[in-house]
């Protein structure tokens, strides 16, 4: 072994939070493991995705509920400090410094090789090290792919020069724009809409469907809509960009409907493309840049004999950091276990796979209101053949909600699942309700029947008696 060519039982490629857990879990089975990054330990979430979206969020969905409340709103009516903002949020991604992360792979016992790896065939990585050097990586039992996503742009002419901004130019930014247009209707056009109108742009958002949010319940796009525009934001439907160009400082946007729009910035939120371009799959006989399907312990299905696994946002089951780091706890016990040759606990909700990916799927968005959903909406329930109720509530009507501030608006939606007698779903739209949502998490993953939920009692008066109206609402 020297420093150019040396054995693993496991090679992880990618530090993110997912490459992370999957080393740690695979550690933690007692097999050697080396981690690859290119760039900064800890990822896209830790520097330029999660932490520092929230990071900024945090602020102005604060001032938003303490706004709702007299005796308090007189003293937020000022306007936020951007400086102040950016500056926690500095704080949050360590200023771009993984040294914090670096110790605490130190600590697990992983070894951290810098640079960016290729696949070399099978079980094979070759690692481009920044010195200009290369190091052979050979695994003995595993290779785990876990390089994550960029921002997938839409082919317009111009757009090179426009220097449109991505999420990362968003959740780094250290200016504000005077006019910000946001190109997009998922999670990170609403959230990077919600910070940059409330630091001080006028944003305009262009959004080529008819509703934000379209992989949740409709009234769940409608609310963030209707609030997005009450904060004076312009939020436009049916927006399809048809040309940009970037003249004297300023963007021109055309539309497809003839239509131009000029902003300062403009931000393509339109969505993430994996980072499999440039990883060697063609040396084990995958196609360059496409997103990795993989079964439910995570390993590579058009791979032979097992040894490759693709894990977090690459493999394209839920591009969610929580949910990449439960395929990595999956996938590191199930390397853990094949390595020893001990059976793999395969079957539904086993110790090793990843079965809430195909029914309980947690996320909350940022948003003033947060909307927070678990599990299949209406129309999915309905399209998979399910015989459904599905209740609707609005948590106005709910002391707690009109307690935590005034002129609450908020609706709670539970999709039952009538002939398991389980919930199918759960949907909450409204301020406070995020850290709500793991209640339904563990309802939907628990396959919790609903007879037994009714003696499930929520504290009074907390927005979680939405629950008991819910249920009361299912019996009548
Ligand atoms: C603006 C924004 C906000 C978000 N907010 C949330 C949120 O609030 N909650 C949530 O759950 N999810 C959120 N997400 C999604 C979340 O960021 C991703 O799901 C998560 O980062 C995926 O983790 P990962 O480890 O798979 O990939 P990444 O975090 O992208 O990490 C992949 C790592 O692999 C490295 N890498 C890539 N290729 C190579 C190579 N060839 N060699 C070496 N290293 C390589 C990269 O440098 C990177 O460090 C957000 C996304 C965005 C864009
Ligand atoms: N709070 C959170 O959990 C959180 C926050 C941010 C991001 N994320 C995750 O990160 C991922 C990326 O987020 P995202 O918002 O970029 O993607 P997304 O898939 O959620 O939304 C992309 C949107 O862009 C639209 N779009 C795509 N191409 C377009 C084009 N050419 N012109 C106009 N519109 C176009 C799509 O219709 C869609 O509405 C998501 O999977 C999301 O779950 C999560």
């Amino acid at each position: 072994m020297n420093d150019a060519s040396r054995t693993y039982d496991v090679v992880v490629i990618g530090a993110g939070p997912v490459g992370e857990n999957a080393a740690d879990r695979t550690v933690a089975a007692g097999l050697s493991t080396a981690i690859v990054e290119r760039e900064l330990v800890g990822g896209e979430c830790s520097y330029w995705a999660c932490m520092p979206s929230k990071a900024l969020l945090r602020p102005v969905i604060a001032r938003a509920e303490g706004r709702r409340l007299p005796g308090l709103s007189e003293a937020l009516s000022g306007p936020l400090d951007p400086a102040a903002v950016f500056g926690r949020r500095d704080e949050f991604t360590s200023h771009w410094d993984d040294a914090g992360q670096v110790g605490w792979l130190d600590s697990a016992g992983i070894d951290l090789v810098r640079g960016h790896g290729r696949l070399d065939g099978p079980k094979q990585v070759v690692v481009a090290t920044p010195d200009g050097g290369t190091v052979r990586l050979t695994a003995r039992h595993a290779v785990v792919l876990a390089t994550g996503t960029t921002a997938a742009l839409p082919s317009l002419p111009g757009l090179d020069e426009v220097r449109p901004w991505i999420s990362r130019d968003a959740t780094g930014a250290k200016e504000v724009p005077g006019r910000l247009a946001v190109v997009g209707g998922g999670v990170v056009a609403v959230e990077m809409a919600t910070v940059f109108q409330a630091l001080g742009s006028q944003v305009t958002l262009l959004v080529r469907g008819q509703g934000l949010l379209p992989k949740m319940e409709p009234f769940a796009g409608e609310l963030v809509a209707d609030s997005l525009r009450e904060a004076g934001a312009d939020v436009r439907f049916g927006a399809s960009v048809a040309s940009v160009a970037r003249t004297g400082g300023e963007v021109r946007i055309g539309l497809a409907d003839g239509g131009e729009l000029v902003a300062d910035e403009i931000l393509f939120a339109t969505g993430r493309r994996p980072h499999t371009g440039d990883l060697g799959l063609d040396t084990v006989g995958l196609t360059p840049g496409d997103w990795l399907s993989v079964d439910d312990t995570c390993r590579v299905t058009a791979v032979e004999d097992g040894w490759l696994y693709a894990v977090g946002d690459i493999n394209h089951r839920a591009l969610l950091t929580h949910q990449g780091k439960y395929q990595a706890r999956m996938a590191g016990a199930a390397i853990g276990v094949r390595a020893k040759g001990e059976p793999v606990d395969d079957r539904p909700w086993g110790a090793h796979v990843a079965t809430a990916d195909h029914a309980a799927v947690p996320q909350v968005v940022f948003t003033d209101p947060e909307v927070g959903a678990v599990g299949l909406t209406a129309a999915e329930a309905e399209r998979a053949g399910l015989r459904v109720k599905v209740v609707d509530y609005d948590l106005a009507n709910v002391s707690g909600a009109s307690l935590f501030g005034d002129d609450y608006r908020g609706r709670a939606r539970m999709v039952v699942d009538l002939d398991r007698g389980v919930l199918a779903g759960v949907t909450f739209v409204g301020p406070g309700t995020g850290e709500l949502l793991h209640s339904a998490t563990i309802a939907v993953a628990g396959e919790v029947p609903v007879e037994r939920l009714w003696h499930a009692v929520p504290s009074y008066p907390t927005i979680s008696e939405i629950w008991l109206r819910l249920l009361e609402t299912y019996r009548q």
